[in-house]
């Protein structure tokens, strides 16, 4: 192929990205054969790493003439999400792609859409760490019930703990944000799991296929979304009920809302901005989605990385049992001295980031530090997945789990961009606190009542939409400890 004549100086001054081999034109033959291995169950993050090995650090997934850049060197994250973040917002294709699921929620907005939620929701996240670890330990009382309730009922075979956890997050989330515990860990909420799900997942097939609008059906999503609706509605007319009962009974004045959530503390700003009740549910989802899966993929791989490496859960059940023993509910500041297992935690996200892939899109066109040129108005994405893995980064062993990497002779390696399971810059993740309090107090406890050992043959099959969770689940088996054994 004759290369492109370049359109403006800038591109003229600069190198063009190496794009995806193709031989057919509109490259329909490596969109089709993208699309066929997704469907056909391969690991699509992986195919996207072994393609990076053979094209570059910067690659174009170009498919129907439609150019896709992805970033994955630390200088180039950098540049997109912090240095020259103005110019890559996340933009009319991302836009388009959740408008029916996320509507202008945080998740989907730029400018002052996102400014004012952000503003409006980042107190909550600054509440007392206290209040935080009581209700996190509140979920997790109720987690491992049914973890022993399932176990007594099937008490030698391995457990899936994706669904377990899907559940646990989301009623915990649901009440750290809407002060709703909507108890899915006792009566699973399948119908709006479901939903969430499929919304999900026809989110990231719009990422996949080119000319989506044509190709991807939207029929089922419509409906599903209507569930989601419905749901998400009755939280918010339960809040309102619970506001006006408060203010009838003289509990809170009327002028000063008590803001113990994080939807009471928009209702408490709705007369100043008059919210539509369609604007508060976009912002209500989006928050529950950000609360929910992240942090349940998080916990799913912890465990699957626990049973393949017995010593490294050695090492953490003892650095357990010297600083807080069997029986210790941890709370925040507990949670701090575990040392060891803040490393595990990070070793997890960083080969297992909950949010793989990530895309932007440029504003105007741009050269990045490495040289490559970008044009205006395309998706520019950087993978988590792929930068946590890159061996000129992390050494030769980068797929070994090894926390030793975040000891305190290592981290020091560890640069800045090069981990950005969280995202960075100012859209960085408001609940990255709230996150890693959940997962290691979840983590704590489990390993105080039960020791986690693999289940022979099972491998998980890794998913790429839009958190990386597994198709098959994670399974492991639970058994119970009795205090004389740690
Ligand atoms: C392990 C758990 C988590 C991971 C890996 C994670 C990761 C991320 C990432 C990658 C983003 C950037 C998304 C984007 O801009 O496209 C993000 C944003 C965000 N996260 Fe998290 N998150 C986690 C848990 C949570 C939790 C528990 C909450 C809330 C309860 C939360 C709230 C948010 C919010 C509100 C944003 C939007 C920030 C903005 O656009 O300004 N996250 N998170």
């Amino acid at each position: 192929l004759k290369p492109k004549k370049a359109k403006t100086e800038l591109e003229a001054q600069s190198k063009p990205v190496p794009v995806m081999p193709h031989y057919l034109p509109f490259q329909i033959d490596a969109v089709l054969g993208y699309i066929s291995g997704v469907l056909s169950g391969d690991d699509e993050m992986e195919g996207l790493r072994e393609l990076s090995l053979t094209l570059g650090n910067t690659m174009n997934l170009r498919g129907m003439n439609e150019d896709y850049i992805v970033v994955l060197e630390p200088a180039c994250i950098q540049h997109i999400l912090a240095k020259n973040q103005s110019n890559y917002e996340k933009g009319s294709a991302f836009k388009d792609i959740f408008h029916e699921f996320l509507g202008s929620g945080i998740f989907n907005a730029d400018g002052d859409i996102w400014k004012s939620q952000r503003q409006l929701a980042r107190p909550h996240f600054q509440t007392s760490e206290f209040k935080d670890s009581a209700l996190i330990n509140k979920h997790v009382d109720q987690l491992l019930k049914v973890l022993s309730k399932v176990l007594s009922a099937k008490p030698d075979e391995a457990i899936e703990v994706q669904n377990l956890f899907c559940r646990f997050t989301m009623d915990a989330a649901s009440e750290f944000l809407f002060g709703e515990n909507v108890n899915s860990l006792e009566h699973e909420q399948s119908e709006f799991s479901t939903a969430f799900n499929y919304a999900q997942s026809i989110s990231a097939w719009r990422f996949r296929v080119p000319y989506w609008k044509i190709f991807v059906p939207k029929r089922r999503l419509l409906r599903e979304i209507a569930v989601l609706d419905k749901f998400v509605y009755n939280i918010i007319d339960n809040a309102i009920a619970r506001q006006e009962q408060r203010i009838k009974d003289g509990v809170v004045p009327e002028n000063k809302i008590g803001h113990d959530t994080l939807l009471d503390h928009f209702l408490s700003y709705q007369k100043e901005n008059d919210f539509s009740s369609a604007y508060l549910r976009d912002m209500l989802l989006n928050f529950l989605i950000a609360g929910r899966d992240t942090t349940a993929s998080l916990l799913t791989w912890t465990m699957w990385e626990l049973g393949q490496n017995p010593e490294i859960k050695e090492k953490l059940v003892a650095e357990i049992m010297d600083q807080l023993g069997p029986n210790t509910v941890p709370s925040y500041v507990e949670i701090k001295k575990l040392k060891y297992q803040k490393q595990v935690v990070n070793e997890v996200l960083r080969l297992h980031p909950p949010v793989p892939f990530n895309m932007r899109q440029s504003v105007q066109e741009d050269v990045l530090p490495n040289g490559y040129y970008v044009p205006p108005k395309v998706p520019v994405s950087y993978s988590a997945y792929i930068t946590h893995r890159m061996p000129e980064l992390w050494g030769e062993d980068a797929l070994v789990f090894d926390p030793e990497r975040w000891g305190p002779e290592r981290v020091g390696k560890i640069r800045p961009f090069m981990f950005v399971p969280f995202h960075a810059g100012p859209r960085i993740c408001l609940g990255q606190n709230f996150a890693y309090t959940e997962a290691q107090i979840t983590l704590t406890r489990l390993l105080q009542s039960y020791d986690i050992l693999a289940k022979n043959g099972f491998k998980p099959k890794p998913t790429g939409d839009i958190v990386l969770f597994s198709a098959n689940g994670v399974e492991v088996y639970f058994k119970k400890r009795s205090h004389s054994e740690i």
